[in-house]
């Protein structure tokens, strides 16, 4: 299937290197501190424009932040309103950043990269657009902003100065990548979902939805005047890419997986009262059967369809993400959802692409199907996890598929709390993967992406037109900030940012 890669861009070199890695990308929603959230009532006018702009923290942009070791992912980080996302990382993982690769969402500024040069990271690369302190104000105000072109140049010497390795980083697509995320994301099963119990609707809400997410992303990471980009290339020391064909290759490849992030965010759509519901409350533990607000819910189901695309089953992509939530919040002005694990299915470690079968259950013969080789994506995020999950701590699973009969057992005797999953599989019997048991599962809520029971008799509620849809998929830029009202979130390239409005 599908396989992204990145090509490493440096200062000195031409394009040079592809490296194979499975980093997504996050972005942090919301500050539990207490923090004014940019778009909620307690954010006055003035300031509400500043956030909006991007701005808040005095000309820092906010950015997002994936931490990296031995090819596995243990931190994703965003920057608050008190911290960066380089200060949060530090604050989290100190000397345990040691040969870590860190993935910027924007080049870092000097005061994230000396404590990060000085933890002893191996790698950091970043998303050369405008970086952290911002260029793009100084181009429209040039005297005014002295200290970004001054912070520019303290974050070259720090560079220059330092074993570890800064470049820029992106990712190339492979021919046809955006056609296949295109159709996939469209075949997706909330969108067939959406289709099937609203007979009058075709999939217009889904392409209405993608254009919303194609502007707003376009707005926080691509930089629309060419000239600018290039002003700002030149500041931060890439003007080797200034010139063409490199620049309008660097630009084409941010556009293409600007593109693509808005097409799979697009199918977890917000559309109507569809959501994540749970349909039968265990009344076991109220935190436990407390659904997260729709917002962070389909944030974390995007990071996971992006996982799916890194499957090795040629059929089916599936991505698995585990979250959890901190007993004491913001301890650190990061609020309280941490990072747990990640997965999509996969051969064994190692494997090499004819060492187990491919086939999918039409094929008769059963010795030469794939399901007895293939670890799923909630046991690749099971073992992998770089945090222990607690008892006392709310943890939860965002799976793309209904979790099969292999996993409903593993996902509850490792004590997550909740599922957050799609049902279309729940209750289906095949030869070798069956679905049965997740309709029986006690002990676990279960979230599952339907209409919201409680408006089932309003139809009125959900049977949006278009064009409404398209109204409140506009209102996601006045929560561009929000996403996690319980705490930190993940972050990476702000990409996925505030594209997700609270409909409520
Ligand atoms: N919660 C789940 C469910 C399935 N899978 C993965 O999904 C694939 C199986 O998907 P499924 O749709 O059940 O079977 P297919 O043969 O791909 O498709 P079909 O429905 O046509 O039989 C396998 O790679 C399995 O590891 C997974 O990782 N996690």
């Amino acid at each position: 299937m599908v396989r992204a890669e990145h090509l490493e861009i440096n200062k000195d070199s031409k394009p040079q290197k592809l490296v194979r890695y499975n980093v997504i990308c996050l972005k942090r929603v919301e500050d539990s501190a207490g923090n004014h959230i940019p778009g909620s009532k307690t954010c006055s006018a003035q300031t509400q424009k500043y956030c909006e702009e991007g701005n808040c923290n005095a000309g820092v942009k906010k950015s997002g932040l994936v931490v990296v070791k031995n090819m596995k992912i243990i931190g994703l980080h965003c920057s608050s309103t008190d911290l960066h996302a380089g200060q949060i990382a530090l604050i989290k993982h100190g000397s345990r950043l040691k040969n870590c690769d860190l993935y910027f969402s924007r080049k870092p500024c000097s005061t994230c990269l000396k404590m990060i040069v000085n933890a002893g990271v191996n790698r950091i690369s970043y998303w050369p657009g405008d970086p952290e302190i911002s260029l793009q104000n100084e181009a429209s105000n040039p005297t005014s902003t002295d200290d970004a072109k001054l912070d520019a140049k303290a974050v070259e010497r720090l560079k220059s100065n330092s074993r570890a390795r800064v470049c820029v980083l992106l990712q190339p697509l492979v021919c046809y990548m955006v056609q296949f995320i295109e159709e996939t994301s469209t075949r997706f099963d909330f969108i067939q979902k959406i289709t099937k119990s609203q007979p009058d609707c075709n999939t217009d809400f889904y392409t209405a939805c993608r254009q919303e997410r194609i502007k707003e992303y376009e707005s926080l990471f691509l930089i629309s005047s060419e000239e600018m980009h290039k002003q700002i290339l030149m500041t931060i020391g890439l003007e080797n890419l200034c010139e063409n064909p490199y620049f309008s290759n660097l630009r084409q490849n941010m556009k293409d997986l600007v593109l693509v992030l808005a097409t799979v965010s697009a199918s977890v759509p917000v559309f109507g009262s569809f959501g994540f519901y749970n349909s039968e409350s265990q009344g076991t533990n109220a935190t436990d059967d407390e659904c997260l607000p729709q917002d962070i819910a389909r944030h974390c189901m995007i990071q996971a369809r992006l996982l799916a695309y890194r499957t090795e089953d040629h059929k089916t992509g599936v991505g698995a993400i585990i979250w959890a939530e901190e007993k004491s919040r913001s301890c650190d002005g990061t609020g309280a959802m941490y990072f747990v694990g990640c997965g999509y299915n996969a051969f064994p470690v190692g494997s090499e692409y004819a060492d187990f079968p491919h086939m999918d259950d039409k094929q008769k013969d059963r010795e030469i199907r794939k399901f007895r080789y293939i670890i799923h994506a909630e046991q690749n995020a099971l073992t992998f996890r770089c945090r222990e999950i607690k008892p006392d701590e709310r943890s939860m699973i965002f799976v793309t598929k209904c979790p099969c009969d292999e996993c409903v057992p593993l996902i509850k005797g490792a004590g997550i709390k909740q599922i957050y999953a799609g049902d279309v599989d729940a209750g289906k019997k095949k030869a070798d993967i069956s679905y049965m048991k997740f309709n029986e599962i006690e002990g676990v809520s279960k979230f599952t992406w339907q209409l919201n029971p409680l408006h089932t008799n309003a139809p009125e509620l959900h049977d949006l037109t278009a064009r409404e849809n398209r109204l409140i998929c506009a209102s996601a830029n006045l929560f561009n900030d929000y996403m996690c009202s319980k705490g930190d979130v993940t972050m990476a390239v702000k990409l996925l940012a505030s594209a997700f409005a609270s409909v409520e």
